[in-house]
């Protein structure tokens, strides 16, 4: 599987030496990266024997299976389409791109028209595979998820006192967090959409682990499941978590024994 890379930041750094280095998806190569800093592009490309192009479009001028992305909502918003147009699979880290629902309609009309896939991992959360269950029937009712975080994974620092710095829907919560609550688009997208799932975003000056609490309700019962993430190293806003589930996504994707 030759592999393109846009963005080379926590997430896109940590694939890189999983895949590039350490072997942990056979077969596997990331063959192209872009990155924002054209210098650090140039400087992983020697480290990580790959090649660094100075475009999204040139890179898609490479021959690559499936793209992924790892840098910004924003980024996902400009590359998206254009990757997808380029016939290439593409894996999205950043989600929260999908809670604009006239771009996720168009990303499932150019998936549907080139035969192609987009991959959305669950990221820092788990739990997804109960939603799609108690969806199946319509018989989910309630989705929520409570993240909480230390003050300075969500620019609060200076906050003494956990403080509730959101309260709403999903669809709001991304506008405002584009770079801490990808995981409540990913909610949604298995759920009951942006605009029904409840958000609430604690900064917590006690807190060292990034925690999400998810809690839903419908006619399969009750759900309630936390996870508390260690943060990466290099960026405490994204959790360690996140990193692994695009890993994992890659290993199992063509798998025939498929599970959850
Ligand atoms: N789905 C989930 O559960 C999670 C999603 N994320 C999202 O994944 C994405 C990547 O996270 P990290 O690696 O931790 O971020 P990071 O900030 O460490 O790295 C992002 C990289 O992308 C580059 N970049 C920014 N804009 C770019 C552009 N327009 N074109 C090309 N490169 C660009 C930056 O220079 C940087 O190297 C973020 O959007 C983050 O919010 C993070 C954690 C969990
Ligand atoms: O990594 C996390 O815990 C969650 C996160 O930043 C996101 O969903 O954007």
């Amino acid at each position: 599987m030759k592999l393109g890379l846009i963005g080379c930041g926590n997430i896109g750094q940590f694939l890189l030496q999983a895949i590039n280095k350490d072997g942990m998806l056979p077969g596997g190569k990331i063959v192209s990266i872009y990155t924002r800093c054209e210098e650090s592009a140039v400087q992983l490309a020697k480290e990580f024997e790959t090649e660094a192009y100075q475009s999204v479009e040139t890179l898609l001028l490479s021959d690559l299976d499936l793209v992924i992305e790892a840098a910004t909502v924003e980024a996902a918003k400009e590359y998206a389409i254009k990757v997808l147009e380029g016939g290439k699979d593409l894996l999205l880290s950043s989600i929260g791109v999908m809670a604009d629902s006239a771009f996720e309609e168009r990303v499932r009309e150019v998936c549907t028209r080139y035969g192609i896939n987009i991959y959305l991992p669950s990221g820092a959360i788990g739990g997804l595979d109960i939603l799609k269950s108690a969806k199946a029937a319509n018989g989910l009712e309630t989705v929520s998820i409570t993240t909480r975080k230390p003050p300075g994974a969500l620019s609060g620092e200076g906050l003494d006192k956990e403080t509730i710095l959101f309260e709403g829907s999903a669809a709001e919560a991304i506008k405002l967090y584009p770079r801490n609550i990808n995981v409540a688009i990913v909610l949604s997208l298995a759920g009951l959409g942006a605009n029904n799932t409840k958000v609430k975003i604690i900064a917590d000056p006690i807190a060292v682990k990034n925690s999400h609490t998810i809690e839903a309700s419908g006619s399969f019962g009750k759900l309630k499941l936390e996870i508390e993430n260690d943060p990466m190293p290099n960026n405490p806003k994204t959790s360690y978590l996140a990193a692994l589930s695009v890993l994992a996504n890659l290993q199992n994707k063509d798998k025939y024994v498929q599970i959850g």
